[in-house]
């Protein structure tokens, strides 16, 4: 069953106070299409989500959903919660424990004004496309993080919303059962006609769910494009810490850049102008004299830290250009070999072929 075919997606313009704090994000989100929010904690995620939801009012902006307007700070119109045709699936996923799983699906739709025999028909169907028709009597609290998901999931999608938010949808799970959930959302949402909003803090699970991602930063959006462009060219430190990449500002003249922090780095393209450059852990050197040969990027810094990373080891290099620290990610043999401890001195090198430089 494919739910909801709205003839416009999500465009928005949010503008929220909360304290001191502010959010302003325009968030447009074609039908069909999902999008990634990821941030920092405290950069305004959650308040994003509930002021789509309805929970928090706007004030300044608008929201318009397939058409209809939700919400428009001008003319003071706010459109509740259950009017608004959007699905959540909260983070913990909060089904309501007294009630069986047909009976938390069949929720939505009987608070939409929907007939009893009706409502528990939709929530069938909707568990049956989940493929798991066999949980409509189970209760809440006998079933696994994985079966939780799906059945919160399938609450939200009963109400056959215009836009589906998933706040942290995968947090709640163990590693293995989260691998595993991860492929099959990515299918589900795939099948899923309306516009999707993605709340997380994991990389890996906006790389894999989303089609474009939107990273916010103190209530403001810092970078925007498909997860491939994003990863491969951070803009801030945040997304470049993130997607695991070293990144510097500076300006460029040819192959040449010259850091804001201090120092010089020969990149793979030759720019003019403000510029950023990126590149990954994995293809700085690290050794303990100064190298010969082709490199022609060598700075010798402090180690910073060392922290264990997938089979190797990443290693924090600091006081290299100026100020500057960067990661290299070596493997545990050579951590022996060179014998590094925090303190010491080492010299760190990159190829400016893996140097990435891009305009700021
Ligand atoms: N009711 C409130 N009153 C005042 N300030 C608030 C309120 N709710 C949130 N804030 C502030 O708004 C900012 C954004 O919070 P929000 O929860 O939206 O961030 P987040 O990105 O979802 O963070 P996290 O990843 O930690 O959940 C924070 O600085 C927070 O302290």
């Amino acid at each position: 069953m494919v739910t909801g075919t709205p003839a416009a997606g999500l465009e928005s313009r949010l503008g929220v106070a909360r304290g001191a704090f502010r959010l302003e994000l325009a968030l447009d989100v074609a039908p069909g299409e999902v999008v990634a929010l990821l941030g920092p904690n405290g950069s305004g995620k959650t308040t994003a989500l509930r002021t789509l939801a309805g929970l928090i009012a706007l004030d300044s902006g608008r929201i318009e959903l397939a058409g209809r307007v939700l919400a428009d700070a001008d003319s003071a119109t706010h459109r509740p919660p259950y009017e608004r045709r959007i699905g959540v699936v909260f983070q913990d996923y909060l089904l309501f424990p007294h009630l069986t799983v047909l009976d938390n699906v069949a929720f939505g739709p009987r608070s939409q004004q929907v007939p009893r025999a009706a409502a528990r028909k939709l929530a069938h169907a909707q568990l049956s496309h989940l493929g798991i028709p066999e949980l409509a009597g189970a209760r809440p609290v006998s079933l696994s993080g994985g079966q939780a998901q799906r059945v919160a999931l399938a609450r939200a999608l009963a109400v056959q919303p215009d836009l589906l938010v998933l706040d942290e949808p995968l947090a709640a799970l163990d590693a293995r059962t989260r691998l595993h959930v991860r492929g099959e959302l990515r299918r589900q949402l795939a099948e899923f006609a309306g516009a999707t909003v993605v709340v997380t803090h994991d990389p890996v699970d906006a790389i894999v769910l989303a089609d474009r991602l939107v990273v916010i930063e103190d209530g403001r959006l810092v970078q925007t494009g498909e997860p491939a462009e994003v990863t491969r060219r951070p803009r801030t430190d945040y997304v470049a810490r993130l997607v695991g990449l070293n990144l510097a500002g500076g300006r460029a003249r040819g192959h040449e850049v010259r850091l804001d922090g201090g120092g010089v780095i020969m990149a793979r393209d030759a720019l003019d102008g403000g510029c950023l450059v990126a590149f990954r852990p994995a293809a700085v050197s690290l050794f303990l004299a100064r190298p010969t040969g082709s490199p022609r990027n060598i700075w010798m810094g402090t180690v910073g830290g060392l922290e264990p990373h997938g089979d190797g080891v990443r290693v924090e290099v600091t006081g290299v250009w100026g100020d500057g620290s960067l990661v290299a990610e070596i493997t545990q043999a050579a951590l022996a070999e060179l014998g590094l401890r925090v303190g010491g001195e080492v010299w760190a090198s990159v190829k400016a072929s893996e140097v990435d430089v891009y305009p700021s």
